[in-house]
C-alpha cells in the first residue's frame, strides 16, 4: 500500500475516527473531468491522514438506462419506483458500471479503491418502505430503508488502508433485494462508522431558501431548525437534508451539502473549510450559535 504523506488530520473535527464519508451524487458525476478530480481529491484527503469512505449515486445513470430499455421512470417524494425489473437495472447500473468507473479513477492513483454493495457481509439490511406524499403514503415497490448497519467490513477496508465505494443497494432480512437511496446509504454508514463528517456533493450550490423561487444558500443550520424544513422540501434535496439529520442525530458532528459541480469541492470543503454550501450541526453543537435558526424554507 502506497505511504502516507501526512499522518495527522489538518482539522479538529476530523482528528478523532478520521472517517469521512463522501456521498458523490449522480448529478454531480456527469462530468467525466469532475469524476476524475474527485476521484483525485478523495486520494488526497487518504494522503493527509484521513480514512475517506465513498457513497455513489446514480440516479440519472440509472434514468438513462431506463430510457434506452423503454423503461419509465418516475420519482415520489425524490424516490425513484422501484419494480423487479427497475431493480435489475438499479443493482446492473450502480454497481456494474458507476461504481466500477469510480473505482478505476480512484486506483488510477494507486492500490486504494475497493467496491462493495450494501449487499456485501450484510453491511446494510433494509426493509421495504413506503413514500409520503402530502397526507398520503405512496407504495414504491422496492425502495428500502437500512435498519441496520453492520460496518466491520468498511472498518476492516479502511484499517488495511483502502478507500471503500460503496454502492446503495441493501438485502432485507427477507432475502430481498432493495434500491436504498443513495444520501441515505450514505448518513447510515456515516452514523455505524463514527464517521466525524458527512459531506453530501451534489448539483447545486446547498440548500436554497425559498426554492425555486429563490438560490439564496442556507449556510448553516441546527438539527432542530432543519427537522421543521423538511416537510416543505421537495425533489432531491429532501433525502438528501433528511440523510444530513439522521446523521447529526446519529453522532456525526457536521453534515454538509456542497456544490459537486466546483472542482476540489470535497478538498476544499474537508481540508480548507473553504467550500460554500449548507452545513447542518448538532444542537448542542460548539458551532451551534453560528447556526441558522429559522425555519423558512
Ligand atoms: N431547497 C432546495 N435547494 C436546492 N435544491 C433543491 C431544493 N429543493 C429541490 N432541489 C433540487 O434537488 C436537486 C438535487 O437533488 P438530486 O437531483 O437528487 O441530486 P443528486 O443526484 O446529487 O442526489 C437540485 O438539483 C434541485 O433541483
Ligand atoms: C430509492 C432511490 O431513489 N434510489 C436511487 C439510488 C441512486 C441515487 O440515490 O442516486 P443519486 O444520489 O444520484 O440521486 C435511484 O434509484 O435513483
Amino acid at each position: 500500500m502506497t505511504e502516507r504523506t501526512a499522518t495527522t488530520a489538518t482539522t479538529a473535527t476530523t482528528a478523532r475516527t478520521g472517517i469521512v464519508v463522501v456521498k458523490f451524487g449522480g448529478n454531480a458525476m456527469v462530468d467525466t473531468d469532475l469524476r476524475r478530480t474527485f476521484a483525485r481529491d478523495i486520494v488526497e484527503l487518504w494522503h493527509a491522514g484521513l480514512r475517506p469512505v465513498v457513497v455513489h449515486g446514480g440516479g440519472p445513470q440509472i434514468s438513462a438506462m431506463l430510457d434506452r430499455l423503454g423503461l419509465e421512470t418516475r420519482f415520489e417524494a425524490g424516490l425513484r419506483v422501484t419494480t423487479p425489473e427497475t431493480m435489475e437495472v438499479v443493482r446492473m447500473v450502480l454497481s456494474g458500471g458507476v461504481q466500477r468507473e469510480l473505482v478505476g479513477h480512484i486506483n488510477a492513483h494507486g492500490p486504494f479503491a475497493v467496491g462493495m454493495t450494501g449487499e456485501d457481509a450484510h453491511t446494510m439490511t433494509a426493509v421495504r418502505r413506503s413514500a409520503r406524499v402530502g397526507s398520503r403514503q405512496v407504495d414504491i415497490g422496492l425502495v428500502g430503508d437500512i435498519v441496520e448497519v453492520n460496518p466491520d467490513m468498511v472498518r476492516t477496508l479502511l484499517d488495511q488502508g483502502h478507500i471503500p465505494v460503496v454502492s446503495p443497494v441493501a438485502r432485507g432480512a427477507d432475502g430481498q433485494v432493495y434500491n436504498v437511496n443513495a444520501d441515505l446509504a450514505a448518513s447510515a454508514l456515516a452514523v455505524a462508522l463514527g464517521a466525524e463528517r458527512l459531506v453530501v456533493l451534489t448539483d447545486v450550490e446547498g440548500l436554497y431558501a425559498n426554492w425555486p423561487d429563490s438560490t439564496e444558500v442556507i449556510e448553516r443550520l441546527t438539527a432542530d431548525a432543519l427537522d421543521g424544513m423538511l416537510p416543505g422540501l421537495a425533489s432531491g434535496m429532501l433525502p438528501k437534508m433528511e440523510g444530513c439529520l439522521r446523521a447529526v442525530r446519529g453522532g456525526v458532528r457536521r453534515a454538509q451539502v456542497l456544490d459537486g459541480r466546483v472542482p476540489h469541492a470535497v478538498l476544499r470543503g474537508v481540508l480548507d473549510e473553504t467550500s460554500p454550501g449548507t452545513t447542518v450541526v448538532a444542537d448542542n453543537s460548539p458551532d451551534h450559535s453560528q447556526a441558522h435558526s429559522t425555519s423558512a424554507v
